[in-house]
């Protein structure tokens, strides 16, 4: 009998924030009472979805040991690398031996800390028999200008342009061979890009606009409203 596919969360965690300019990188800032990264994993960790959660931490994170979650049982420690994509391959590396091919991955990035349980089933309900997986995404409500420097040079027809988000749900094995086969190539900003990369056709999701990255400064305020409305 086919065994049900399970479903595995990598977190890369391992960036420094410099779009942040804080005194420490961006998951490390208190946001509602806890750190970024605590609301995050712990957001993964309560959706009862995830056999476990594979964090990519930089080697040279003082923070990450006085963290509580640290120590959770259902959480691997993996070291990240020079990128984004590379600290996702670390994590999926550490999960070697215990991830099938065919299980499912949802890599989440660590400054995302508004996730919802509700997004978390979303996304495996509808891609759990796909046979590449997706994204969650955002449509655009604003007209759409494709832009030279300065200078607008066209209006592009919004349905066709939507935001990536995170998660991005991919299979074990699949992901781990795009993301070592496109290893080093700068456009490899999210997981989608490599499965595209190697012709394979990612679908999308529409998930929740308070889903944000913490990426500048005035988005941890945006943060913590959002997690107000929430509760
Ligand atoms: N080498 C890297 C770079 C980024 N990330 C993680 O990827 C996620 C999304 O990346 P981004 O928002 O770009 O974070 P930073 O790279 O930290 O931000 P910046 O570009 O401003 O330095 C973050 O959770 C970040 O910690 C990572 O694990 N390893
Ligand atoms: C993966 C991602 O969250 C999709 O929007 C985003 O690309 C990561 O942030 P970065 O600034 O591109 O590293």
């Amino acid at each position: 009998m086919n065994q049900i596919p399970k479903c595995w969360a990598v977190v890369p965690a391992a960036g420094v924030g410099k779009r942040m300019q804080a005194d420490r990188p961006k998951q490390y800032l208190p946001l509602a009472g806890k750190t970024v990264i605590e609301h995050t994993l712990n957001r993964l960790l309560q959706s009862g979805a995830f056999q476990a959660v594979a964090v990519a931490i930089s080697i040279e994170d003082p923070y990450w040991p006085e963290l509580a979650v640290s120590k959770h049982r259902h959480l691997i420690t993996a070291a990240g690398g020079k990128e984004r994509a590379d600290s996702v391959l670390s994590a999926l590396k550490s999960l070697r031996g215990q991830a099938a091919e065919d299980d499912w991955v949802l890599v989440h990035d660590a400054a995302r800390p508004c996730l919802t349980a509700s997004d978390i089933h979303l996304q495996i309900d509808t891609l759990k028999d796909d046979a590449v997986g997706g994204i969650l995404a955002l449509s655009s409500h604003d007209t759409l200008k494709h832009v030279d420097g300065d200078t607008i040079t066209a209006t592009v027809d919004r349905k066709h342009i939507w935001r990536a988000l995170t998660p991005q749900m991919f299979k074990y094995g699949m992901l781990r061979d795009a993301l070592q086969q496109t290893e080093g190539n700068p456009a490899i900003t999210d997981e989608a890009s490599a499965l595209e990369l190697l012709g394979f056709q990612p679908k999308i999701v529409e998930g929740r606009p308070d889903n944000i990255k913490i990426t500048r400064p005035e988005d941890l305020a945006l943060a913590q409203f959002y997690m107000e409305q929430q509760t």
